[in-house]
C-alpha cells in the first residue's frame, strides 16, 4: 500500500500473525508477516471491549464483569486518529513509528506498524559495553528530532517515557523510534492511573495541575529522560507520590555533587532548561536538536562512572516490573467494574481493600 494511505482490511487475509512481542494496558503486540510482500511487521491489537455478549452472560451467571467499553473505545479512537495524522503529516520519519495499515474486526483494531527489533531505550543502554555523555546526547538528538516532526504537526505525545522509545534494529547506529500514541491527546486519562502505580516520573507540572497541555509538555518529559540517562535516577524522588507531585509542581530537583561532579556543565544547563516549570521557558524540540551538547560538540567522550550505569540498571529493572504490573492490572477485568474504572481514571481515587487484595494477588502471581 502507499505510504500515505490507511486501508481497512481483514487481518488474516493479509498477514500471518506470529509470536507476542509485548503487552500494553489495552493492547497486545505481535510479530507478523505480510503474505504478499513477506515484510515483517508489528501488529498492535487494541481491544474493542463491549458489554459482555449475552451468550457469555448466560453461560456464566455468576460473573460480575462489565467491560469498560467507553474507555477502550476512546483510547482506540484516539490512537487511530493520532496515527492517521502521523501518516498524513509526519511519515516517513526516522524517529517516529510508521503505520503501514489498519485492519478492523469484531475483536478490535489491528495497527500494522513498523517492526522495531532493537529493544527499548534503557535496555540497550544498560546492555552497552561503553556508555558516555556522547551516547546520551545521541539519544536525546533522536528523540528531539522525532518530537520536532510531531510538534510541527501539532501532535503532543503526552506519554513520552523510555519504554515508548524503541530501536528499529540491533545495529549500533539504529534509529530510535517514538511510539505509542494512545494517550496523545486524551488529557484526563493518564495522570491518576500512572500516579496509582508510582510512575509519575515523566509527568509535567502542567499535566499534574491540569493546565493547558502544549508541545512543551513533551519537552519536560525529555528533560526527565535526560536526567535519568546521566545519573541513573529520576530528578523528582520522594517516599510518596504526593511528595513527588509537589516536587514536580515546584520544579524542585538538584544535581547532587557526588553523582554529577563529572557531568559537563552544558548537559546540566540543558536539563535545567528542559525542566523549567514555566512551559514557555523550555526550549522547542528544534532548539534542542541545535543545542551544542546535543549535537555532540560539548558532550564528554569519557566512560560514564560505573555507579551511574549500575543505578540505571536497577532503575530499569524496577520500571519494567511496574510496567508489567500495570499492564496486567489494566488488561485484566477482574473486579474493577466499568463505573469504578471510570472513577479511577477520571479523578484521584483510593483503592478499596478488596481491590488492593486483587492487586496484591496479581503481584504475587507475577
Ligand atoms: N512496533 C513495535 N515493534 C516491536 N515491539 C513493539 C512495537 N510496538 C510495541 N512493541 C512492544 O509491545 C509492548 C507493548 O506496546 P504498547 O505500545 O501496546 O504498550 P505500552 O506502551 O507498553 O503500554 P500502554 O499502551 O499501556 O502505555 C512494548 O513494550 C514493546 O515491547
Amino acid at each position: 500500500m502507499g505510504e500515505k494511505d490507511v486501508i481497512r482490511t481483514s487481518l488474516s487475509d493479509e498477514y500471518e500473525v506470529r509470536d507476542i512481542l509485548g503487552r500494553g494496558g489495552f493492547s497486545v503486540v505481535r510479530r507478523g508477516k505480510n503474505r504478499r510482500t513477506n515484510e515483517v511487521v508489528a501488529i498492535k491489537t487494541l481491544r474493542r471491549y463491549g458489554p459482555v455478549p449475552p451468550e457469555k452472560k448466560e453461560n456464566n451467571k455468576s460473573s460480575s464483569r462489565v467491560v469498560p467499553a467507553l474507555i477502550c473505545e476512546t483510547l482506540l479512537t484516539n490512537e487511530l486518529l493520532v496515527m492517521r495524522k502521523i501518516v498524513e503529516d509526519v511519515s516517513p520519519h526516522p524517529n517516529v513509528i510508521h503505520l503501514y495499515d489498519v485492519c478492523d474486526d469484531s475483536f478490535g483494531v489491528h495497527l500494522i506498524l513498523e517492526l522495531c527489533s532493537g529493544g527499548e531505550l534503557f535496555d540497550r543502554i544498560v546492555g552497552q559495553a561503553r556508555y558516555n555523555e556522547a551516547g546520551a546526547a545521541a539519544v536525546v538528538r533522536q528523540i528531539a528530532k522525532g518530537l520536532e516532526a510531531l510538534h510541527g504537526a501539532n501532535i503532543v505525545h503526552r506519554d513520552l517515557k523510555p519504554e515508548n522509545c524503541l530501536f528499529l534494529n540491533k545495529d549500533e547506529n539504529s534509529p530510535l523510534k517514538i511510539m505509542d500514541f494512545g494517550l496523545s491527546s486524551f488529557e484526563d486519562f493518564a495522570n491518576p492511573v500512572v500516579g496509582l502505580f508510582g510512575s509519575i516520573d515523566y509527568v509535567s507540572p502542567e499535566a499534574l495541575s491540569r493546565d493547558k497541555i502544549t508541545t512543551k509538555t513533551d519537552i519536560w518529559s525529555l528533560g526527565v529522560i535526560l536526567y535519568i540517562l546521566l545519573s541513573g535516577y529520576p530528578p523528582f524522588f520522594a517516599p510518596s507520590n504526593r511528595q513527588k507531585q509537589q516536587m514536580i509542581l515546584n520544579g524542585q530537583f538538584s544535581f547532587d555533587e557526588k553523582t554529577w561532579k563529572n557531568i559537563s556543565s552544558s548537559a546540566k544547563q540543558l536539563i535545567s532548561n528542559l525542566l523549567k516549570v514555566d512551559p514557555n521557558m523550555r526550549p522547542t524540540a528544534q532548539q534542542i536538536v541545535e543545542d551544542a551538547w546535543v549535537r555532540g560538540e560539548l558532550a564528554k567522550e569519557e566512560e560514564m562512572d560505573a555507579e551511574i550505569v549500575s543505578r540505571l540498571q536497577s532503575f530499569n529493572a524496577r520500571r519494567k516490573f511496574r510496567a508489567a504490573a500495570m499492564a496486567s492490572v489494566l488488561s485484566s477485568s477482574f473486579s474493577l467494574r466499568s463505573k469504578k474504572l471510570k472513577k479511577l481514571v477520571g479523578s484521584s481515587y483510593d483503592l478499596k481493600p478488596e481491590e488492593l487484595e486483587n492487586l496484591s494477588h496479581i503481584f504475587k502471581k507475577m
